[in-house]
């Protein structure tokens, strides 16, 4: 019978299940009160919210770190959670008493766990509202409190799964009358993603496999991001961190058996686990080199599935596994054999029964195509080539012997997986459509009833404009003066006239026919006709990184092209201008209009996928002329359209400056933080 403990601190009242104790003792916690009531005091940037406890550091068993798991709390603050944390408490905190009794309770509880750990299992139940809770949510089995009634936070049910929860209300916090009390379940998430930031990443996709996995850990889930290790001369140290677990497996399919090798680094509350093989060891990024895509990608993302696959069952993480009441994320269709292998494999022989998978459309133009005669490598029963045959319609055949036979790994995840979710109400919708769905709108829309749109959140520490470590100058929506600093910043970064009177336009992205690059191309002459200053960053297609160099040099005055991907200068894009273009084709959601607004940065949109949603096209005569909307929509991708929006804008920056603030400030105003949508996962998990 699972069982939990208590233990706490001066500082932290926490309940841990017996497996989050094996593990090295990281659980879900909240600071008690009169602590948080000490810290809300000394560090006015802490929210009362549930802290990550990391007890994995040797030959301190009963120290506690709370760590953020977060925001507003910087990862660079962590918390002695420990005896000298108490001291340190005593030392700061104008109520001595008050800690005084967090550290009689400290010596309790500590006996208490001492206790618990000879006499597992133990129950105590002393708060009946938290026992409530608990038999609603229908599982708890055990549930054991210090004695510390009220901020008893977890508990364990038979299958494993933690069960919360207390919250506490900002008026219980002072006087523990009155406590509201629901009850969420606690899942095992495992994310399966070809890219993850700070590891590696190339677009969208790498950020919120970067992001969202540490939202959801804060809110108590157990989570673990499967990625490889990719090694490739310049961002090795990315993986400085990460440990050999030792564990090897030979994966069944390919010839020869590829072996793989697992690394770990448990950071920000979740296990970062990189799947390790040589063919991760070249140059380039995670698909390409300059030559174009590796010829060997199926190769290289069948081996991640199926190291994914085994990861929640071998790998003892913190001292224990995942085991198999997992749920698998499957991001685009580099993970998508994952509940492929689930339904074919695993469960016919009894394994992962209880697990379930939800595919995460980002991308769907990338679908994982290749000759059928690859089946048999994937490691598939031969009898579920049906799942993934994918024939290319006649006109799409290259020559007259191509029958258009092929295996279609993101079709065969479509066909599998439990759920589908894309990044946003629109793109699901849009998926479904002859013209959007880009082969498989059938097939999507027969799987309507499970399929949802979720809107992206953004990473609020790594973009905010306030204590951004990429930017000169830091800025907020009340004192918007630093903006115009790294305006003047970037225009000198770029060799351009220091004028805070023009519109600096910026776009950041792929270089590609998804982003509606060619447009810019074509619409660039007479954009260069107003008097302004437009910076692209980007890479990719190769004609249209020459055409920038050579656009460089024609417009000296007013046109800079940076080639390659990086992360500071689009930044400081980002903070610089005062304007983002994003003429995307389709946008399944998009990020940086989402940063751009943050930043204050006017977005100029085509109105598609997740810019429909997000963008909300300017209105001046509403609100009673105060006006309204966050930037500009056009809504067909042309150079007309697209100049036509730019024109409005430029008027707009130039003669009506209190607009153009609103505009700014309204943008700015705009949550976007990864909580809003994790608490949307959340329900469809
Ligand atoms: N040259 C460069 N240098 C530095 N940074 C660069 C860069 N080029 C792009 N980036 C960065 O990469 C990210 C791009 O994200 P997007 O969401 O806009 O597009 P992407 O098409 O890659 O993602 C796909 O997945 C995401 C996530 O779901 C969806 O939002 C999106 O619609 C979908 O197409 C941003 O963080 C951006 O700043």
């Amino acid at each position: 019978m699972e069982s939990m403990r208590s233990s706490c601190s001066a500082c932290f009242s926490v309940a841990l299940s017996p497996s989050a104790l094996m593990a090295g003792g990281r659980g879900v916690g909240l600071a008690s009160p009169g602590y948080r009531r000490w810290m809300r005091r000394n560090l006015p940037s802490f929210r009362p919210m549930s802290c990550v406890l990391d007890r994995s550091r040797e030959g301190t068993p009963l120290q506690f770190e709370g760590k953020s798991g977060h925001r507003g709390f910087p990862e660079e603050e962590v918390l002695v959670i420990s005896e000298e944390g108490r001291r340190h408490a005593l030392n700061e905190a104008d109520d001595t008493d008050e800690v005084n009794d967090e550290v009689d309770d400290f010596n309790v509880c500590k006996e208490a766990e001492e206790k618990i750990e000879d006499e597992l299992p133990l129950a105590t139940l002393n708060n009946p509202k938290y026992l409530d809770a608990l038999l609603k949510g229908g599982e708890a089995t055990t549930l054991l409190n210090g004695n510390h009634e009220g901020y008893i936070l977890s508990a364990v049910a038979e299958s494993g799964t933690v069960v919360e929860t207390v919250e506490f209300t900002e008026a219980e916090e002072d006087t523990i009358k009155e406590r509201q009390l629901h009850t969420i379940v606690k899942r095992s998430i495992v994310f399966v993603t070809s890219e993850a930031a700070p590891y590696s990443k190339t677009g969208g996709l790498g950020d919120v496999c970067g992001s969202l996995p540490v939202t959801l850990a804060g809110r108590g889930h157990r989570v673990m991001v499967v990625l490889p290790r990719y090694l490739n001369g310049v961002s090795d140290n990315a993986y400085a961190a990460a440990v050999d677990t030792g564990v090897r497996k030979k994966l069944p399919c390919f010839e020869g058996k590829p072996e793989v090798g697992f690394f770990h680094e448990y950071r920000a509350g979740v296990d970062w686990v990189f799947v390790d093989h040589p063919s991760y060891h070249r140059p380039g990024n995670p698909y390409g080199d300059i030559n174009g895509s590796f010829g060997d990608n199926q190769f290289r993302f069948t081996i991640l599935c199926h190291a994914a696959c085994e990861a929640p069952l071998l790998l003892p993480l913190g001292g224990y596994t995942y085991g198999q009441s997992c749920l698998f994320m499957v991001n685009d269709w580099h993970a998508g054999l994952v509940p492929i292998l689930l339904a074919a494999k695993y469960r016919p022989n009894g394994v992962y029964k209880d697990a379930r998978s939800i595919l995460v459309i980002h991308n769907l133009a990338h679908q994982g195509v290749e000759p059928a005669a690859t089946f048999p490598e994937l490691g598939l029963p031969l009898e579920w080539y049906g799942a993934l045959e994918w024939v290319f319609p006649t006109w799409a055949r290259t020559h007259a012997l191509d029958k258009g036979e092929t295996v279609n790994i993101l079709k065969g995840a479509i066909v599998t997986a439990d759920r589908i979710v894309t990044v946003s109400q629109g793109y699901a919708w849009e998926i479904t459509t002859i013209e959007g769905g880009c082969g498989l709108h059938d097939l999507l829309g027969s799987r309507k009833s499970v399929l949802n749109g979720i809107v992206n959140g953004i990473d609020i520490d790594d973009w905010d404009p306030a204590r951004d470590k990429h930017i000169p100058f830091h800025y907020s929506v009340d004192d918007l003066s630093g903006k115009a600093k790294c305006k003047a910043a970037l225009q000198k970064e770029l060799g351009l006239a220091t004028r805070p009177e023009l519109p600096m336009i910026g776009f950041i992205g792929r270089l590609d026919y998804q982003k509606s690059t060619d447009l810019i191309m074509m619409a660039l002459p007479e954009l260069m006709q107003h008097d302004i200053q437009f910076v692209m960053l980007g890479s990719g297609d190769r004609r249209t990184e020459d055409w920038m160099r050579s656009m460089e040099s024609l417009y000296k005055e007013k046109f800079r092209g940076w080639v390659g991907f990086n992360v500071p200068v689009s930044h400081r894009i980002t903070a610089g201008c005062d304007m983002l273009l994003m003429p995307s084709r389709f946008e399944p959601c998009g990020l940086n209009q989402l940063y751009a607004m943050r930043y204050g940065t006017v977005p100029v949109v085509h109105r598609t996928g997740g810019l429909r949603e997000t963008v909300e096209n300017f209105d001046p005569f509403a609100d009673e002329g105060r006006g309204q909307g966050t930037g500009w929509a056009f809504s067909t991708p042309t150079t007309e359209s697209m100049l036509w929006a730019l024109g409005v804008a430029i008027k707009t920056f130039r003669e009506h400056r209190a607009s153009w603030e609103g505009l700014m400030r309204r943008g700015m105003l705009k949550d976007y933080t990864w909580d809003n949508a994790a608490s949307k996962y959340e329900q469809a998990l």
